[in-house]
Formats: C-alpha cells, structure tokens, sequence
C-alpha cells in the first residue's frame, strides 16, 4: 500500500460516518500520488496525516425561540480545518442536511480553493441543521444571534473570517454581525458578504457566479469555443446560479433551465433572469411560479434538469446533484464543458464519464473560487479602511479566476495530466499549503 493509501485507509477509519467528507478527501488524495513521488520529505513530515486533520472542531448548542414562543435548539459547528497560508475563512451553511461530514467535507476543500486564489487565507465552514425557508426574519435573527453568541469567541479578522453559503445571505450575515459587534464592541471585518453600508465589498453578491463564467470562458477559449450562441443548463437559483446566468448572458450565451429542490424550470426562449431575481431574491418563493409571468416556459416537478440539450452545464445547487447517468446524458447530447459553481456537485462517477469523453471539466475548487477571492478582497478594504468601484473589483477578481485557469492548466501539464484540471487544481492548491507547513514544523 502506498503512503497516500494508507492515509486514506486511516481517514476512512476515523471517520466512518461521513461519506461526503471520504469522497472530497479520496479525490485530493488520489491526485497526489506524483507529488509524494518528487516530495518524499513530505511523508516524514507527515503531512498527509496533517492535512486531512481538521486543526479545531467546535460544536455548539444553538436554542432559541419561535414565533409560537417554542423553544427550538439546532446544532451549531465551525470546522477550523487549516491555517497554515492565513486565518481561516470560509462560509457557513444553513440547511437541515448540515452535519460534521457535509462540513469538514467543504472545509476540507477551502483548504486548497482558497489556496489556489493565491491570497492569504486559511480553509474552515460553518453551519447549522437549522432551516431558514419557511422562517419569519423575526425567527432568522434570534437565531442568527443565538449562533453568534458562541461563534464569536472563535471568531475575529484576524482569526476566522466566515460568510455565506446555502441559506446564508445578506440578511443572516447583517444579523450575526450585529450581534458580533454587540457582543464583542469590536466593529472589524470579522464577516464577509456583509450589505454595502456596513462593510460590504461591491461585487461579492455576484463574485462567485461571475467568477465561474470568467473560469469557464477561459477554459473554452484554450479549446476555439465561447459562451456566444451557446446553450447553457444551470441548476439551482440560489446566489451563485443567479450570478452565473447574468454572466452568460452578458457573454451572448442564453440560459434556458435552472431549478430548485422541487423542481425545474425549461425556457426555450432564454430564461428570464429578472423574473428570477424577484422570485428568489425578494419574494424568497419558489422556482415553479416562473411559469405564472411565462406562460410559454415549462415547469417539472422532481429532479431531471440535466436531460435538458446544452452546450455548458454549470451545476450550481449543491453536492452530488449530478450523477453518472446525468453526465452520460449530457455527454450523449453534445454537452462540451461543465463548470462546477457549487462544492462537489458531480460524483466522481460522473466525473469520470467527463474526462473520458473529453469534456472540458472545471472542479469547483478552481471554478467557484471566485466568491472567496472576492471575500479576501473584502478584508483588504475593510482593513485599509476603504472601497473599490465595482470596476476595480471586478477587474481584480476576473484577474483571479484567469490566473487560477493557467496555475491550474500548466500543473495539469507538468504533471502528465495534460486538461486534467481535477488533478491540476489539486496539486497546484496542495502545493503552497504543504510549502507553508513544512516552513512551520509540526503543529
Ligand atoms: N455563495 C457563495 O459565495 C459560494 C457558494 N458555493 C456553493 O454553491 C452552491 C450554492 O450555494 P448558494 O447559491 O450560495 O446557495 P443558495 O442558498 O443561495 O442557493 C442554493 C440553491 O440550490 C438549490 N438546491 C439546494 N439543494 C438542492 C437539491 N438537492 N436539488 C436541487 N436544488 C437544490 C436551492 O433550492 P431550494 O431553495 O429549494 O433549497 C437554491 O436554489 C453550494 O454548493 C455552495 O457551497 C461555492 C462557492 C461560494
Ligand atoms: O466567501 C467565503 O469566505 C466562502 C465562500 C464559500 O463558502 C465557498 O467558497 O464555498
């Protein structure tokens, strides 16, 4: 057994319960096979045994009270995974679903996305069993605020920097940092997605969606293609679908389906964007009442998005959503790249029926890192007092996503795994960490 096997076996054996966290962990791992070749000081220094060990595991009882005057108690968790490049960052989730797998699984890839931004920041994730759909705002904060009223001890600018995730948007971000400025009389950039009056960064609602299309242009470019005249299938219609829509179209592509955990909407004409913002930004509804403004578009209840002929699909929901038979039917109907804008989306099965069938696959660790980077750009103007035109900070993150599209493709290249991007954003995310632990002994 090779010494990357035999970290994996460790792993499996430590954590028997969480799959998604096995399935991230085995995907890394399994890329850096070549790495420990040229690297053997690695395995001495332990390295690999290091990595896959979150630094700090907190878990916290989160009660509070509904509308009814019951008292609800959710569980509560920061997984403070790797600091070795900077303070941890990384969003938080709120969603029934949560649980210690889900979260060292994100955390666990934070490590090497935020690693690939080339700025300085640390892998962690948060998040909570708790379930904002459905909820008054009055219930969304006292929540928020019970959650803040432990995270804040483990948290600071220079400690921890969370921000959004599923079912963490503007609104929970302004709620938990009133309550971290209350608790803590510290006004400091503790939080990124914050609204634009008290912190907020311009472009970071539509960074990581942005970020997406600005990596998967890239990738098509290398390749003589283009987002102009494309069809493309985007799941979700949360933050980052959203933003990965506005950006396709601003390209001369035409999004025609995207969904919710219900179901699917299909719009031959072109999906429009506005109808979706209202629905899902203002109304907080769902993705079925598109059909009432447009009557000619299709609604499915259930899954299914991905029978849909495109050219480019970006999953952009949540982890596995799309399987093996999903990608062979994207495959069989001339899909050409897919751009992963959420964490995991695509089984490794799936995964694998992309690069056989050589379909340009962007990983999400590379593709959707453009919301962190542009949260670490945040810090930078919450720590220098000041903010940047949306042009600035468009022009820095696009800068970004290019820069992670070459660092990605040139490893692949050097490491005989020529478009492999899967492995490329492994190896290049992997490499300036282990640089950074190594420099700093065994801690
Ligand atoms: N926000 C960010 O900056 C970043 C987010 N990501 C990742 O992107 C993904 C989406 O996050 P974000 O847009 O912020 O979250 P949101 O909560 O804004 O949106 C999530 C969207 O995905 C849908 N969804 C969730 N579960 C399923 C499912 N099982 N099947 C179909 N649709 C589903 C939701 O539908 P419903 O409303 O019905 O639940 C909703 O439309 C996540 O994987 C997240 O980790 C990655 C990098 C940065
Ligand atoms: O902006 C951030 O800090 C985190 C974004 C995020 O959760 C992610 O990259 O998955």
């Amino acid at each position: 057994m090779s010494y990357v096997e035999q970290v994996y076996q460790k792993v499996v054996e430590r954590n028997p319960h969480e799959p998604e966290f096995l399935q991230a962990v085995k995907e890394v791992l399994d890329s850096l096979e070549p790495v420990l070749d040229r690297h053997p000081e690695y395995q001495k220094a332990g390295l690999l045994e290091r990595i896959v060990e979150p630094e700090r595991q907190i878990i916290f009882r989160v009660p509070w009270v509904d509308d009814q005057g019951r008292v609800q108690v959710n569980r509560g968790m920061r997984i403070q995974f790797n600091s070795a490049i900077g303070p941890y960052k990384g969003g938080i989730r709120f969603h029934p679903t949560v649980y210690t797998g889900i979260i060292k699984f994100l955390g666990f890839e934070q490590i090497f996305k935020n690693s690939l931004t080339g700025l300085p920041i640390g892998g962690a994730k948060g998040g909570s069993d708790f379930d904002p759909k459905g909820k008054s705002d009055a219930e969304v904060m006292r929540f928020c605020q019970s959650f803040m009223n432990e995270l804040y001890r483990h948290i600071g600018a220079d400690v921890d920097v969370p921000a959004g995730d599923i079912g963490v948007g503007a609104r929970e971000i302004g709620y938990m940092y009133g309550q971290y400025k209350k608790l803590t009389r510290l006004y400091e950039g503790v939080l990124t997605g914050k609204g634009l009056s008290y912190g907020g960064s311009l472009v970071r609602t539509e960074a990581t969606g942005y970020g997406l299309v600005y990596f998967v242009d890239e990738m098509i470019k290398a390749k003589g293609k283009s987002f102009e005249g494309a069809t493309v299938v985007i799941s979700g219609s949360g933050n980052v679908a959203i933003y990965a829509a506005e950006k396709v179209y601003q390209l001369g592509g035409k999004v025609v389906a995207m969904c919710d955990s219900n179901g699917y909407i299909y719009d031959k004409d072109g999906v429009n964007l506005d109808t979706v913002k209202r629905i899902k930004e203002v109304e907080r509804g769902r993705i079925r009442d598109y059909v009432k403004s447009h009557p000619s578009a299709e609604y499915v209840d259930g899954t299914g998005i991905w029978n849909i002929k495109c050219d480019v699909a970006l999953p952009c929901a949540t982890q596995n959503e799309l399987d093996e038979n999903d990608a062979k039917k994207l495959v069989a109907n001339g899909c050409f790249a897919v751009g992963e804008g959420a964490n995991m989306p695509c089984t490794p099965e799936a995964v694998r029926v992309f690069l056989e069938n050589k379909v340009l696959f962007a990983p999400g660790k590379a593709a959707n890192a453009g919301g962190v980077a542009t949260s670490a750009l945040e810090m930078s103007q919450n720590s220098m007092r000041m903010s940047w035109t949306f042009e600035e900070v468009d022009a820095k993150l696009k800068n970004i996503m290019v820069n992670i599209y070459k660092n990605v493709s040139q490893t692949a290249k050097e490491y005989g795994h020529e478009d492999n991007f899967v492995v490329g954003a492994n190896i290049a995310g992997f490499l300036k960490v282990a640089d950074a632990m190594m420099a700093q002994g065994i801690v």
